[in-house]
């Protein structure tokens, strides 16, 4: 089964696809809004893609292309991520990397390269690559990547030791299942007076169902319009989920609830 995940070979994304699909059925592009919708399009089976970490938040690109390609989430990778600093010789002026590995390791750059410029590119495995084109690049990755002519600088260069980040495997909507232990929600009420924010998470109290992750995104259709995206500690198949989102829906008859799925999670080092 075909699993199409953010490329080049060596990034984070790749490592938590191997936890779900054979190495050899894993194939790379360098956009997660082009996974999603690519997956959505079901011109592949499955996707893997970044959502949240643990020192700098959502990755916002995944939550808005979620909202925008109709796609169904299975499964939840969580890894510990340690970041290295890589390149051919001590005497780099830019480092590269994805936006999230840079801003990961932000103040400890700030300290020990304060010279060196910063350069996003579209994964840390991109970075690794600029490095081994370039002996003025460094990069930020997995330790792994340390291959001639790079070598490793530092090791752990992430701001804080405790540094995971939550993957999500997706898959096309027919694939939708209401098992498993959590379920992720997207819900737009198209509505804004005072509480309504609290009279849409009430229903999830009232049935004992724990809220793991709310996270607001714009819209885009007017300044103060959200669209809210929602993990629970419960499965769809559960007569209190069932519940609870019958009286979301009626909040939220204005606008739309969308049931991305309910799936199980893995830790992987
Ligand atoms: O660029 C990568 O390697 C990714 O998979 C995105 C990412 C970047 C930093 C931490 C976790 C995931």
């Amino acid at each position: 089964m075909e699993t199409l995940t953010l490329g080049p070979a060596g990034t984070y994304s790749h490592r938590a696809a191997r936890a779900v699909s054979d190495e050899d059925a894993i194939q790379f592009t360098e956009s997660v809004t082009g996974i999603v919708e690519t997956v959505a399009q079901e011109k592949t089976a499955r996707g893997v893609v970044p959502v949240e970490n643990s020192i700098e938040g959502p990755v916002t690109e995944t939550l808005d292309a979620f909202t925008e390609h109709e796609i169904a989430v299975i499964r939840e990778v969580v890894t510990p991520i340690r970041h290295a600093l890589l390149a051919q010789n001590e005497e780099f002026e830019i480092i590269a990397s994805h936006a999230q590995a840079l801003a990961q390791c932000r103040s400890v750059l700030e300290e020990n390269y304060p010279e060196a410029e910063l350069e996003a590119v579209t994964s840390t495995a991109r970075g690794v690559e600029r490095a081994h084109e370039d002996p003025s690049v460094a990069a930020i990755g997995h330790p792994d990547n340390a291959k001639e002519p790079l070598q490793t600088l530092a090791e752990d260069i992430q701001d804080r030791s405790s540094n995971a980040t939550r993957f999500l495997v997706v898959a096309p909507r027919a694939d939708l299942a209401k098992a498993g232990s959590k379920t992720s929600l997207i819900v737009y009420p198209n509505r804004d007076y005072p509480g309504l924010l609290l009279e849409l998470l009430n229903p999830l109290a009232e049935q004992d169902i724990n809220l793991t992750r709310v996270e607001s995104r714009p819209s885009g259709e007017r300044l103060g319009d959200y669209v809210f995206h929602v993990d629970i500690a419960a499965g769809l198949y559960e007569d209190r989920t069932v519940e609870a989102l019958r009286e979301i829906e009626e909040l939220a008859d204005a606008g739309w609830v969308r049931r991305l799925g309910s799936y199980d999670t893995e830790t992987i080092v």
